[in-house]
């Protein structure tokens, strides 16, 4: 058994120690205050869930995390002790891995040459690959994960999006991540190939693994979840455990929370004094009114006869 299943199986046997600590990390480029104040922990078998629209500051939290860039304030700890990885190479060594959304894999190579591209065994004096053994460790550990491929020499570029997922996650597995952080891995997926992918995310939870899943999906995170933080303009906006929050209500931070409720009073027409009952805002919808045909057919001429820029 390898060194990296060993470890994979020592971290099973969830302790409440966070593995990651974020305590008020901020990050500036010059003027621009990407994140401020952000805390967060990551705890072995959690799925830990990031949410933001575009420019919340996600992809930096996920660059502090995974070594790319340094953190300008607060404190990241590793094990309790507070660490700057300085490199994603450094990163990895301690455990944390990223998965981004074009999977880092070589669509043309083969099902197992991506799995260990990198990290190739080899055999024999003459140091020659050892592709038997290879084969049979992906084979395993993708059967782990649930995956069958019935034929590893298939390049996978011929896989499903949920199956490179999976390749790529159970990768960073078997290579002994402790931390797997997921960048947006069901962004550019169908229901069903997500659903595949949500399946993967549950399964390395069940590895042990601690998971960040950044997302901007609220109906994804809140089926695999068990803590939620939403990122706004790069503060925290929402920071709170599944036992605590409803779908509902996250969807409806997610989508606005107040901005959407007075969004929703001003296209109502309604009176913006009246208190609108959280049931009305629901799952991000706003209820405009709706155009009469005639109106619609005016809005679409008048889009086209738009002088284009
Ligand atoms: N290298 C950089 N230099 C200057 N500003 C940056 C840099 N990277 C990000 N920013 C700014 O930091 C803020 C957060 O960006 P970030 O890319 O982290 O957000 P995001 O949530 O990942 O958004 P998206 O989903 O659109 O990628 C934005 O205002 C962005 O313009």
């Amino acid at each position: 058994m390898s060194t990296a299943t060993t470890e994979r199986h020592d971290v099973v046997g969830h302790s409440n120690t966070p593995i990651l600590e974020l305590e008020n990390v901020g990050k500036s480029y010059g003027n621009v205050h990407a994140l401020r104040g952000v805390s967060l922990n990551v705890r072995q078998g959690e799925v830990t869930c990031v949410l933001g629209d575009n420019g919340a500051g996600k992809s930096t939290l996920i660059k502090i995390m995974s070594g790319l860039h340094d953190h300008t304030d607060g404190t990241m700890k590793l094990d309790g002790v507070a660490r700057r990885f300085g490199s994603p190479r450094a990163a990895q060594a301690s455990g944390i891995a990223t998965v981004y959304q074009d999977l880092a894999l070589a669509p043309l190579m083969s099902v197992w040459r991506n799995f260990f591209l990198g990290n190739e065994l080899r055999k024999g004096p003459l140091r020659t690959l050892d592709i038997a053994r290879m084969k049979r460790i992906c084979e395993d550990e993708l059967g782990k994960m649930g995956v069958v491929v019935p034929d590893l020499d298939r390049p996978v570029a011929g896989l499903s999006g949920g199956q490179r997922q999976c390749i790529a996650i159970a990768r960073a597995i078997y290579f002994g991540a402790r931390v797997i952080i997921l960048d947006e891995p069901t962004a550019a997926l169908g229901v069903k190939q997500s659903g595949v992918a949500l399946r993967y995310i549950v399964k390395a939870r069940d590895a042990g693994l601690g998971v960040i899943f950044i997302t901007h999906n609220p109906h994804h995170a809140y089926l695999v979840g068990n803590h939620f933080i939403i990122l706004k303009l790069g503060r925290v906006v929402l920071d709170a455990h599944r036992d605590d929050l409803t779908l509902e209500q996250l969807t409806t931070e997610m989508a606005g929370g107040q901005e959407l409720a007075e969004l929703s009073h001003e296209l109502r027409g309604i009176d913006p004094g009246k208190v609108i009952e959280p049931g009305e805002v629901e799952h991000g919808h706003v209820e405009a009114p709706a155009l009469s045909r005639e109106e619609l057919k005016a809005v679409e001429r008048e889009d086209e006869e738009e002088p284009r820029a």
